[in-house]
């Protein structure tokens, strides 16, 4: 197997979305959770996507993982490496965005490195060097009581110099507007000033396009789904990929029961558990119970799920309104309390998949990596898209046989997400 793109996505949705874009634009392509063992069978592939959980760890665990990564995708035959970061720049002052971005360039030789997190197909857009959700600078968007990475600073150049090592410069739109050897030109002269990674604006599809046939010609890039797509059409209309992945195979039925676990805080998680409400049995976990008497509640939940859920699909949630997570937070610590509830979800999932289910919407990021991880899945083919990001994900090599799976980035999808993605999981 010799790839022409390879990925290394900082959390497991971000890995579906982008995998879901590089389908849809053509590409075949593979998620698998880390490195994959040697014996995994995979198809053959355009692109491979290699999740990590390395957005809210310490960077120094994040360069690593990523560097490895990196190292196995160019075996692979990857002659660009795209690292997969969240649409809203999710990351803090100690990384890790910068600090993995500058780590890949080195490993590759050095050079400018494109960033951007534009993605306009979900409203994130980028305009000197600001990023904006929706119509929000993304400081005053819901990011900015976000329970991990609270985002006060919409100006991309400022967050990146902050985290790095290296000086940080911006590619305006005009530049972009201007068509890919204006951009080069710019990226140049931006290097030649000591420059190690430039912010582009990126409003529209067509900035992305543009951006990708230059990022393609450098070996390592960052940015969102965005970018990929700007990367998977470069690469269709430099005719190095003949752009035949559909994404149909994925989707044949497995059976089994269903079931929808959340540990996303974002506000459109939030309303789509009230709107579930309203269609199927929905369990509120109280969080401050699951840190005091962790196993006790852990308990009563799967017990509550076993009770009701041969009847139908329930949702299991952890998911809190900002003020109740910060007084969580305040008690706790921000750190333990995320990573006792991420403990928690992953646990109730996996003990349903013990009893049946074989399809599983799992909401939130993190909340997603600590479920398949506990369920030790080591693969994904994609299948077609529920909302833009979120494709249906088919297992490869799951020791439980194969499951259909849905892992939703916290602010995407509509409100009837989970119905609409249980109704495309057979
Ligand atoms: N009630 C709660 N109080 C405090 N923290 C919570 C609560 N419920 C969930 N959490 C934690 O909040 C974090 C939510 O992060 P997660 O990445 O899963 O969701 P998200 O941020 O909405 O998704 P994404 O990163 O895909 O945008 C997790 O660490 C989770 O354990
Ligand atoms: O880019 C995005 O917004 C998502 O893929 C994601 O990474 C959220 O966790």
């Amino acid at each position: 197997m010799a790839i022409s793109l390879g990925s290394i996505a900082d959390d497991y949705t971000g890995a579906s979305d982008l995998a879901n874009t590089l389908t849809k634009n053509g590409l075949r392509t593979v998620q698998t959770v880390g490195i994959p063992d040697p014996s995994l069978a995979l198809p053959d592939v355009d692109a491979v996507v290699v999740s990590l959980k390395i957005r809210s760890v310490p960077a120094s665990e994040a360069v690593n993982a990523a560097t490895e990564a990196e190292r196995w995708l160019r075996q692979q035959g990857a002659g660009h490496v795209l690292y997969k970061i969240c649409s809203t720049f999710d990351s803090t002052d100690a990384g890790n965005i910068g600090p993995v971005t500058e780590a890949l360039s080195e490993a590759a030789g050095g050079g400018g490195v494109l960033v951007t997190p534009a993605f306009p197909e979900t409203g994130r857009t980028v305009y000197l060097g600001h990023l904006f959700v929706g119509g929000q600078p993304l400081n005053e968007s819901p990011l900015k009581d976000h329970p991990l990475n609270p985002m006060h600073d919409a100006n991309l150049v400022r967050i990146l110099a902050r985290q790095s090592r290296g000086a940080v410069g911006l590619i305006d739109l005009a530049a972009i507007a201007a068509g890919p050897a204006a951009v080069k030109v710019k990226l140049d002269a931006l290097s030649t000033t000591g420059v190690t990674m430039a912010i582009a604006d990126a409003i529209f599809e067509r900035d992305l396009e543009t951006l990708g046939e230059i990022a393609l010609e450098t070996p390592v890039s960052t940015g969102a789904s965005g970018l990929g797509l700007g990367l998977a059409r470069a690469l269709v209309r430099s005719g190095r990929i003949s752009a035949s992945a559909t994404g149909e195979d994925a989707i044949r039925p497995v059976g089994g029961l269903s079931a929808i676990i959340s540990g996303s805080c974002s506000k459109a998680t939030l309303r789509q558990l009230d709107v579930a409400e309203r269609l199927m049995p929905v369990l509120r976990l109280d969080p401050e119970r699951l840190l005091a008497a962790g196993p006790d509640e852990i308990a009563a939940a799967i017990s509550w799920a076993g009770d009701r859920i041969s009847a139908g699909p329930v949702v299991v949630a952890a998911s809190a309104a900002p003020g109740t997570v910060s007084r969580l937070q305040s008690q706790y610590g921000r750190e333990a309390s995320g990573h006792a509830i991420e403990t928690a979800t992953s646990i109730i999932a996996a003990e349903l998949v013990e009893r049946g289910v074989r399809r599983l919407v799992v909401a939130g990021g993190e909340t997603s990596g600590a479920a398949v991880d506990r369920l030790a899945i080591p693969a994904f083919l994609i299948g077609p898209e529920i909302a833009p990001g979120v494709p249906v994900l088919r297992t490869v090599g799951n020791t439980q046989g194969d499951m259909l799976l849905a892992l939703k980035s916290g602010n995407f999808g509509g409100e009837d997400f989970f119905t609409a993605a249980l109704a495309m999981m057979r």
